[in-house]
């Protein structure tokens, strides 16, 4: 159940957050406090690393670990931050950028970026990615190809070493709704015979992206998914593809948060680096103390509300 169909009076505030984090109530959270900690640890450490003060111009990502970028950020304090123009993938970053009270831009006033700063639904072992599962691909990738440096965050669940090995849902293609057909048919005819538009889960029919688009979810076996690049290629190639899930060759570095508390940092020249916790992100914390929780618990689930 979507939280909007379990909320129904929710305020806009309380419902986005509880959207934006994917957070289930404080007793589910306890159990999904290792992952919450790895996100929050790989979040932490790539933007204490990245996020500069001579840093002007920054993308931010979507997804359940791109909120504790922000959080990262705002803590940089407000001083440093007003110089600052933040770039969103999507309704749900620009969300988080205005609610944080950062400057917000868009790509097409500043087209060259410092850092942009994402998430992943899995990352191999050349640092290649599935991205798409929130069907915010397309931004996502223009603002990572607009950055001068594009960095990845993720809890330990999406270090890979071949892309579909986790992440089973298939490669997400962003599609011109009126060429969707034609394209299943294109995408089982390659190699991806279980190739299905994305339904929407609270409304009849297809999930439509922030730019009015479809999404199809094509599965391809690893005889395809050991070289991204190729099949990435090919499935671009196809007529009414307006973005492909695959992000080869883009990732300066890879940060994924582990269960120990350690963060395992992976470079694109290769180099492999375990990184202990940042000081004040200890490894394994309650999350319902993260202020994303606790937004939460006192907007929504003090209420007694389940989600
Ligand atoms: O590609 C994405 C959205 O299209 C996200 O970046 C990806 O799904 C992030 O996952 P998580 O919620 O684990 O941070």
């Amino acid at each position: 159940m979507s939280t909007l169909a379990t909320h129904p009076g929710a305020s806009r505030r309380a419902y986005r957050l509880l959207a934006w984090v994917d957070c289930p109530p404080r007793s589910v959270l306890k159990n999904l406090s290792a992952i919450e900690a790895s996100k929050r640890l790989a979040a932490y450490t790539a933007v204490d690393k990245h996020i500069l003060p001579e840093h002007k111009y920054i993308g931010i990502g979507s997804g359940s670990t791109v909120p504790y970028v922000v959080e990262r950020i705002v803590a940089q304090g407000a001083a440093v931050n007003k110089d600052r123009v933040f770039i969103p993938t999507g309704f749900q970053s620009k969300e988080l950028i205005v609610d944080a009270n950062l400057q917000l831009g868009d790509v097409d006033q500043y087209p060259t970026l410092d850092v942009t700063i994402d998430g992943a639904d899995e990352v191999d072992a050349d640092l290649n990615c599935i991205k798409g599962g929130g069907a915010c691909h397309l931004r996502e990738k223009v603002l990572a190809e607009a950055a001068i440096t594009w960095v990845i965050v993720a809890d330990f669940r999406k270090n890979s070493s071949v892309l579909g090995t986790t992440y089973k849902k298939g490669v997400p293609v962003e599609v011109a709704p009126f060429a969707y057909a034609k394209l299943l048919a294109n995408l089982r005819m390659i190699g991806s015979p279980d190739a299905a538009l994305r339904m929407a889960v609270n409304k009849a029919g297809p999930i439509v992206t922030d730019n009015g688009n479809f999404v199809i979810d094509a599965p391809f076996g690893p005889e395809y998914m050991k070289d991204p690049l190729t099949l990435l290629t090919r499935i671009k190639m196809l007529t009414g593809v307006v973005e492909v899930g695959l992000f080869c060759h883009m990732a300066k570095a890879a940060y994924f948060g582990n269960e120990d508390g350690s963060v395992t940092v992976r470079h694109n020249d290769g180099r492999v680096e375990e990184v202990q916790s940042t000081p004040d992100a200890p490894a394994v914390q309650d999350p319902s103390e993260s202020y994303l929780s606790n937004k939460l618990s006192t907007a929504e689930i003090g209420n007694g509300h389940a989600v």
